[in-house]
């Protein structure tokens, strides 16, 4: 398959600082590339060069296989749009006349649109939502509205290849959505080549298949979305914690920062183990986590979503098999990790034959005269007990041995602090 773009070592400085540092890529013609990484990290500028708004200091860009530098305006404009970040228009023209711009790279000199070129423009702004405005003035609609526009001036230009900048950052959710749809249509229905920059990760998994991680000026990796975004990829760029996860509706790939290294001077060695299950610990996990503490979980059963948390977080875990009683080798290693850790937290899990085992070993902590808070949150009423009085009984016997109990999470992190 041909390249729509090519980049032989081009590097592009600002005064003396170096933006673009001898980047070389390829964009296979018919691609969906999304451009992504931190402010400043040349993506906008890079855009520029390829979109030949700029020149570059060295080396070559080519597009459809044609020097950048030997295209006329006109013909370049045949095969290839621009959607810039800044929408504004110079002039004050009406929104369907911006549009209609978008044919003149295929009108001869002084040839007039025709019926075609019409229906051309009114298609581009009935899929970009923009046909209602078509008589308003181009600066007295909204950011969003404009972006669409000029979205939509892209599509009346036909172009192979559309190059956007930050296309979604003004639009509302809706709208984002449905321009994405509308380019990822173009690009598998017209084969319609695609490079966005786009600031939203989450979007950039969900609609490109492939990359392109920039970083001050250079590619950290650039392939198919599942092997750039990775934790290690993503946190050398970004520079913080996150988790990966595949969400569970769209199943596309989902970054879900965490403000962990943020606070990375209040590290500490202090060890706190939590007892709990079925999302009980999950609130909890990423305070303390937060505040520094190096945590271990269980017993939790595989599946349950605390254990998820736990596994993606990388946090040892005394686990047992899905709805499984809590075995005596399970049950082992959850008091060793206990042992280890300075303190221990249990949360308001519900309490089952299946996991009653786990009061046991709050109770052995107590007898070692080991802290344990109960951190009650009455996420599930009175209903905690589902061992016929069983468990609350046990839970009274703790208290009297010195179980802590706290009822709001503040609370529970300024006792914590004393163990510091
Ligand atoms: N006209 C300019 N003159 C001087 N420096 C500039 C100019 N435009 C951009 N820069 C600098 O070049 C670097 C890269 O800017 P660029 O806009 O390409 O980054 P970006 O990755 O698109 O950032 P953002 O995510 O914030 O849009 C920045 O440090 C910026 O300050």
């Amino acid at each position: 398959m041909k390249n729509s773009i090519s980049t032989k070592a081009i590097t592009f400085k600002y005064d003396e600082s170096t933006i673009v540092d001898e980047i070389s890529l390829q964009v296979k013609s018919g691609s969906f590339l999304t451009i992504i990484g931190p402010n400043g990290s040349g993506k906008s500028t890079l855009l520029k060069l390829i979109a030949a708004n700029l020149t570059p200091d060295e080396g070559t860009i080519l597009i459809n296989d044609r020097q950048l530098t030997s295209y006329k305006m006109k013909d370049l404009a045949k095969e290839m749009a621009v959607v810039p970040q800044d929408t504004n228009v110079a002039y004050d023209f009406d929104v369907f006349d911006i549009v209609l711009m978008g044919r003149n790279p295929h009108l001869k000199r002084f040839q007039k649109e025709g019926d075609a070129d019409f229906a051309i423009v009114r298609d581009a702004m009935e899929q970009t939502n923009t046909w209602h405005l078509r008589e308003r003035k181009v600066n007295e609609i909204s950011g969003g509205e404009r972006q669409r526009v000029i979205i939509a001036r892209a599509l009346a230009q036909q172009p192979k290849i559309i190059l956007l900048d930050e296309p979604t950052s003004s639009l509302d959710i809706h709208h984002q959505i449905e321009v994405l749809e509308l380019l990822k249509r173009l690009n598998q229905e017209k084969e319609v080549t695609i490079v966005a920059v786009l600031h939203d990760m989450n979007l950039a998994a969900r609609y490109s298949q492939e990359v392109l991680l920039l970083h001050v000026g250079k590619i950290i990796t650039m392939g198919k979305t599942e092997d750039v975004m990775t934790v290690e990829n993503l946190q050398r760029a970004y520079k913080m914690e996150m988790i990966i996860q595949r969400n569970i509706y769209t199943n596309a790939l989902e970054v879900i920062p965490l403000s962990l290294s943020a606070k990375k001077e209040k590290r500490t060695n202090k060890k706190i183990h939590l007892v709990c299950g079925g999302g009980t610990g999950k609130e909890l996990l990423q305070h303390l986590l937060e505040e520094g503490y190096k945590v271990s979980m269980g017993v939790v059963n595989v599946g349950d979503s605390d254990w998820e948390l736990g596994k993606l977080l990388a946090i040892p875990m005394a686990e047992e098999k899905p709805f499984s009683e809590i075995s005596e080798e399970a049950l082992g290693k959850a008091e060793k990790l206990a042992n280890e850790s300075n303190l221990s937290i249990m949360t308001s899990v519900p309490i089952g034959w299946g996991n009653i085992k786990n009061l046991q070993l709050v109770k052995n902590q107590l007898q070692q005269s080991k802290k344990v808070f109960l951190y009650k949150q009455n996420l599930w009423g009175e209903r905690t007990d589902f061992t016929e009085g069983r468990g609350n009984a046990l839970i009274e016997e703790l208290k009297s041995l010195g179980l802590q109990e706290i009822s709001t999470m503040e609370e529970l992190l300024n006792q914590l602090g004393e163990y510091k």
